[in-house]
């Protein structure tokens, strides 16, 4: 690595709480929560919800989720953009920092970072590890980053990765970490989604008139898909599926993780998994092309609760499709990427 770049690199994933513990993963979903961009309601009665009822009833049943799935050095999430940071760093003659936008290593730590590396650092590029725009990831992490940039009072440019859902390197990667499971005989390969609720997709909408409003609106083109989650998760799951041959019927796609009552994006991935075995799809791989390391939702909620969901309601064999993690090939896509922004 040269002794000082003059510019620097964040990488930046959603977070995990600090440990296991309830008080811990109780200040965790209480930041992420009370977090207007996740939860979008005025701020008095957000925090009656999330402080009163939400938090103290989640935090026990999430903490013991999180200790189903936590690793030796900490939570799988923190530890695998970890390995993400290296594997970059390796590549890269620019310094490499991780930043989550909720809890720890935090942005602030990130930026400080870099400028211990190099204090007249002129610019960092912050990658924010999500596929796909939503207003609950990419923006929420795109303006904590501003607002901490713009609270300190730092000179360097500060420049951003747009969403790459369709940028040939993040497909390619893709196909190609899930090739190898694809060998096997299966029924249906189904995309697991996060979801959003509903109201987020029309709320994200510049034209206030596509999403959710006209007739198969995330095929219509429109101005409206730079910012729609749906369109760009269609988007991403068509071109996967092209690039490695898989014919329209043989996947599907769905959204998971679905909190409170609200109308979420549907089909929900717990309901199909219970209803897919009934309708002959027995042997089933799932992949969740929104996270990129592998984390709570897709090492509990899928490779755990939604296996034995899918088994239990008559399905043969269930394959969890891991994240690209550190797949050479996605390590490669990030590295290509940001030295091409470094000229
Ligand atoms: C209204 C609630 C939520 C929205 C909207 C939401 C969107 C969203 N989330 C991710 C990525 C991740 N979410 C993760 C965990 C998680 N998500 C929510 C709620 C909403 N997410 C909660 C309460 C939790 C915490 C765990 C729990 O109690 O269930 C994670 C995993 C974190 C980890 O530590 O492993 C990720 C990653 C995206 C991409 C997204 C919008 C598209
Ligand atoms: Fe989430
Ligand atoms: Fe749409």
């Amino acid at each position: 690595m040269e002794a000082k770049s003059d510019i620097g690199i964040i990488l930046m994933n959603l977070g995990s709480p600090d440990s296991t513990a309830v008080p811990d993963v109780k200040r965790y979903l209480n930041e992420f929560l009370m977090d207007e961009r996740v939860i979008d309601y005025p701020y008095l009665f957000r925090l009656l919800l999330i402080k009163g009822i939400i938090v103290p009833k989640r935090a026990p049943n999430s903490a013991e989720a999180y200790k189903k799935i936590w690793w030796k050095d900490g939570s799988p999430l923190v530890v695998l953009t970890k390995q993400l940071q290296n594997a970059v760093q390796n590549d890269l003659s620019m310094p490499v920092e991780i930043a989550m936008r909720y809890g720890n290593p935090s942005q602030e730590s990130a930026y400080e970072n870099l400028l211990k590396h190099n204090p007249a650092l002129k610019e960092v590029i912050l990658l924010p590890l999500y596929p796909h725009y939503a207003m609950s990831s990419y923006e929420t992490a795109v303006e904590h980053a501003k607002a901490v940039y713009q609270k300190k009072g730092y000179r360097f440019k500060l420049t951003m990765v747009p969403p790459f859902y369709s940028e040939p390197d993040y497909i390619n990667a893709m196909a190609e970490s899930m090739r190898p499971y694809l060998q096997q005989d299966y029924d249906q390969l189904l995309f697991s989604y996060h979801g959003l609720p509903e109201r987020h997709m029309t709320k994200a909408d510049p034209t206030h008139k596509h999403c959710l409003q006209v007739n198969d609106c995330c095929h219509v083109d429109s101005p409206a898909h730079a910012t729609c989650y749906r369109h760009q998760v269609f988007k991403t799951s068509e071109l996967v599926a092209e690039k490695l041959g898989i014919p329209r019927e043989k996947w599907a796609l769905s959204f998971q993780s679905r909190l409170g009552r609200e109308e979420w994006l549907k089909p929900y991935t717990a309901l199909r998994l219970e209803e897919l075995p009934k309708e002959g799809v027995k042997k089933l791989l799932i992949v969740c092309p929104a996270f990129v390391s592998d984390c709570l939702e897709t090492l509990e909620e899928i490779a755990m609760e939604g296996k034995k969901s899918f088994l239990a309601s008559g399905g043969d064999s269930f394959t969890m499709i891991p994240c690209m993690n550190i797949h050479p090939l996605w390590v490669q896509a990030v590295v290509k990427w940001l030295s091409a922004l470094q000229h």
